[in-house]
């Protein structure tokens, strides 16, 4: 579903944020990113979604190339980022019918997937509201609905669970066991490291710009680790940080 393949991404000023890094994704995983501050995983997130340039190294997504078919992987994949910026001056709705004319969502498909999150994440009362009157969670809700609405085969998020409620946290946990078991893939950033120890089947580990841990998560926790041992062992095993 998606590879990155010896991706390389260096700054404007020269800082190399990430470098040769290498990861597989198949459907039906959910795979969780962690690392310390400044590791690189937002780099290689906005890379994978075509907004980040790369000068290194190949993103695949269902075979094809961010890089020559930007319009094409696009199509298959939803993003959400860890600070949502939403158009304000949009109500709820008026953005959520924007994000479904993008992605080509026929009006009665995309008014039943509307009326079932806005249920879920308990934000139909506030659909008419404009979006500066949101708060961040909400606004937080509202982009992991316009997300879902065209059905990605791949869903990647940056630190989703970052305010959001206890209930939308378990309803979104709920929704990505979902794709997954259609098939589709989940690709995401955390440094919840107990939700992802949870959730995840695979796992990757980056510090200082370079994967140091990848693989199923059965072959890391075992034995009485936690992730959050195997995390600190590798962090700190000459880190600078
Ligand atoms: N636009 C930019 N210009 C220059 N350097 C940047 C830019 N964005 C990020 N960096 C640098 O690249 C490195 C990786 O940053 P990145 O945001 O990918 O880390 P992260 O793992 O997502 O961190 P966090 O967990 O704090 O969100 C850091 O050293 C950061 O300072």
């Amino acid at each position: 579903m998606l590879r990155i393949n010896n991706l390389s991404k260096t700054y404007k000023g020269g800082k190399k944020a990430v470098s040769n890094l290498n990861i597989e994704i198949s459907s039906g995983d959910i795979y969780g990113f962690i690392g310390h501050n400044g590791a690189g995983k937002t780099t290689t997130i906005k890379c994978v979604v075509g907004i980040h340039d790369f000068d290194e190294g190949e993103i695949l997504i269902d075979g094809v190339s961010v890089k020559e078919n930007p319009i094409r992987c696009k199509a298959e994949i939803a993003y959400i980022p860890d600070n949502p910026d939403i158009y304000e001056y949009l109500t709820g709705i008026q953005y959520l019918n924007f994000i479904a004319d993008v992605f080509k969502v026929p009006a009665e498909v995309r008014e039943e997937r509307i009326r079932e999150y806005s249920e879920i994440f308990e934000i139909t009362g506030s659909l008419g509201d404009l979006v500066s009157s949101y708060s961040h969670g909400m606004k937080q809700k509202l982009a992991i609905i316009s997300a879902l609405v065209h059905q990605p085969k791949l869903l990647i998020l940056d630190e989703p669970f970052v305010g959001l409620d206890p209930k939308a946290s378990i309803a979104l946990k709920e929704i990505m066991h979902n794709i997954c078991n259609e098939g589709g893939s989940i690709f995401f950033s955390t440094h919840v490291l107990d939700v992802a120890e949870k959730l995840c089947n695979k796992i990757a580990i980056i510090k200082n710009g370079e994967l140091v841990v990848s693989g199923n998560m059965n072959e890391f926790v075992k034995d009485g680790e936690t992730l959050e041992s195997v995390f600190m062992e590798v962090v700190s095993d000459g880190s600078s940080n």
